[in-house]
């Protein structure tokens, strides 16, 4: 049967009605014509087992489960399938997960076979909170991957100067009092301007209303996605309507970055593209790549406000993890310390010094691999038919992630893998040979925090360079310590994603000994 043919036929049967009653009837047959044909049109998942039921409706439990209790689920289907794909129940559709054996044959198979890009839109409603072109045309990326990566020595003393500044505006300490401060917001502060600085340089990385405008867009593109994947697929325009505004953030944040934006423009049109005092940043650079519609400044604005949004909550939640387990065991301060100022009283404040702080790289890797972003990771949705080299099937059109859960509790690559270890790579690394896989920023099939392969985080080399040097810098200026008799917060989890506590606090002094 044709569905798209129903409305058609509804409509002449209801030409002799009243009006009002006929548009109700009509609106009603028209909506479940649509959920038929969305049913219709889901991938069969049939051979693939799940955990929980899959009676339709109450497979619903299943996502409630899957909301509260992600990690639960996903080691329960892992040891109940014996490493076998499986899958679980999302509010809107099935996932299919698979276990890190797959990451090796998975990782680099072409978009046209499983697309990272419409898994993303699936899962973040891109199209109706980022806005379409970061959508179909996210030009961005590269620029991310090259220019960004390459000039990271060049601005390293920009970053190192946001970073000292930032700290000292959101810490205003006294003598050697100690002071309490929410640690979540507090680093998406500093993370927001340090950032910026590089996004968009100075002033406008220090501007209050412009952190505060990409801090909270962030945090809306979430809850809209949310909200939005609750509902069947088919709502998802209708439900954008009323929980995304997107025109309304680029209008807020155009305000900022317009005038900035024609500026460039104008002295390039005057005294080249490399006139004389032209910032180094990522404005520039998309400015410089950008043709056609890219070059409308409002798209161009679209285009940081997700650079933002890459960045800020990620990389945020990777500081404070490692901030709580700092605060949580003090006794890690001294070691961490020694290192830090034998690297800096040789080299100064550089790249190059980072790259040697081998304590400092291993803590917050460490706290990656035991909370990373979340369970789950390298979300794809199949564009086609697929089977893997044994025999496992993927129909088109479903949505598949790895169980990087898994992998990093795996006690076959990590020794003792539930307990805190702050140390165990830069121990590793001590071992001829063993260098750079363990490294904060190097993926593989046993380390899932940034992806691995083709859409492995291009922003992890940017991420790693402003984490450790923030990082450095709280251990060489600072005293922390958690309240009275206090434990590490607690995480807060929801789906398969994974955040520090967002409301504990951390007590700050300067630094006494
Ligand atoms: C600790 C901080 C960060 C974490 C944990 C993180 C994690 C991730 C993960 C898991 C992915 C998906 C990888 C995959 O599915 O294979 C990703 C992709 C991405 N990240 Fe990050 N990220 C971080 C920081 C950043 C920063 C600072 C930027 C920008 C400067 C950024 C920009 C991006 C972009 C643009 C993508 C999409 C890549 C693509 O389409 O190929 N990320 N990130």
């Amino acid at each position: 049967m044709d569905f798209t043919r129903i409305p058609e036929q509804v409509m002449e049967q209801l030409e002799n009605l009243d009006a009002s009653k006929a548009a109700l009837g009509a609106g009603g047959i028209l909506a479940l014509a649509v959920l038929v044909k969305n049913i219709a049109k889901q991938p069969n998942l049939s051979n693939i087992p799940a955990v929980g039921t899959t009676v339709p409706i109450l497979s619903y439990l299943g996502a409630l489960r899957m909301l509260k209790d992600a990690r639960e689920v996903i080691m329960e289907g892992y040891i109940k399938y014996g490493g076998k794909p499986f899958r679980v129940a999302l509010a809107n559709h099935w996932e299919v997960i698979l276990g890190p054996q797959y990451v090796d044959e998975f990782r680099n198979l072409p978009e046209h076979v499983f697309s990272f890009q419409e898994a993303v839109n699936d899962s973040t409603q891109i199209e109706y909170t980022l806005g379409p072109p970061i959508h179909h045309d996210p030009f961005h990326i590269p620029i991310i991957r090259s220019q960004l990566t390459r000039n990271l020595g060049n601005l390293y003393a920009d970053i190192r100067d946001e970073i000292a500044t930032a700290f000292n505006d959101e810490l205003p300490l006294k003598g050697d009092e100690w002071l309490e401060v929410p640690a979540l917001s507090m680093i998406q502060q500093v993370v927001c301007r340090t950032s910026n600085r590089i996004f968009v340089g100075l002033p406008l990385c220090r501007n209050h209303e412009w952190r505060a405008l990409n801090i909270k867009h962030a945090i809306d593109v979430i809850k809209g996605a949310v909200v939005i994947n609750l509902f069947p697929r088919f709502m998802a325009p209708l439900v954008a309507k009323f929980m995304t505004n997107v025109t309304a953030c680029v209008d807020q944040a155009y305000k900022h970055l317009g005038p900035i934006i024609e500026e460039r423009f104008r002295a390039i049109e005057e005294y080249g593209p490399d006139y004389p005092g032209k910032p180094v940043d990522m404005l520039s650079w998309l400015i410089d790549e950008a043709k056609g519609k890219q070059r409308d400044p409002r798209t161009m604005t679209l285009y940081i406000l997700a650079t933002n949004f890459a960045a800020i909550h990620t990389s945020s939640m990777s500081l404070t993890h490692a901030l709580y387990s700092l605060a949580a065991n003090p006794q890690y301060i001294k070691p961490l310390r020694e290192e830090v100022e034998t690297v800096v009283a040789a080299e100064g404040w550089t790249k190059n010094a980072l790259a040697k702080m081998r304590k400092i790289d291993s803590f917050l890797k460490e706290e990656q691999r035991r909370y990373g972003i979340g369970v789950l990771s390298m979300g794809r949705k199949a564009m086609q038919d697929f089977t893997f080299s044994d025999g496992t099937f993927i129909p088109k059109g479903a949505n598949v992630s790895i169980a990087s859960v898994v992998a990093h509790y795996d006690e076959k690559s990590y020794k003792d893998a539930s307990e805190f270890d702050p140390f165990r790579f830069s121990d590793i690394r001590e071992g001829e040979g063993e260098g750079v896989k363990h490294q904060f920023v190097s993926t593989n099939a046993e380390y899932l925090p940034f992806g691995h392969g083709r859409h492995a985080c291009p922003g992890r080399f940017f991420a790693a360079n402003e984490l450790k040097s923030m990082f450095a810098h709280i251990v060489m200026t600072y005293d922390v310590k958690l309240g009275e008799g206090e434990e590490r917060p607690a995480n807060f989890n929801l789906g398969s994603a994974c955040s520090p506590n967002p409301t504990a606090k951390v007590w700050f002094r300067k630094r006494v000994d």
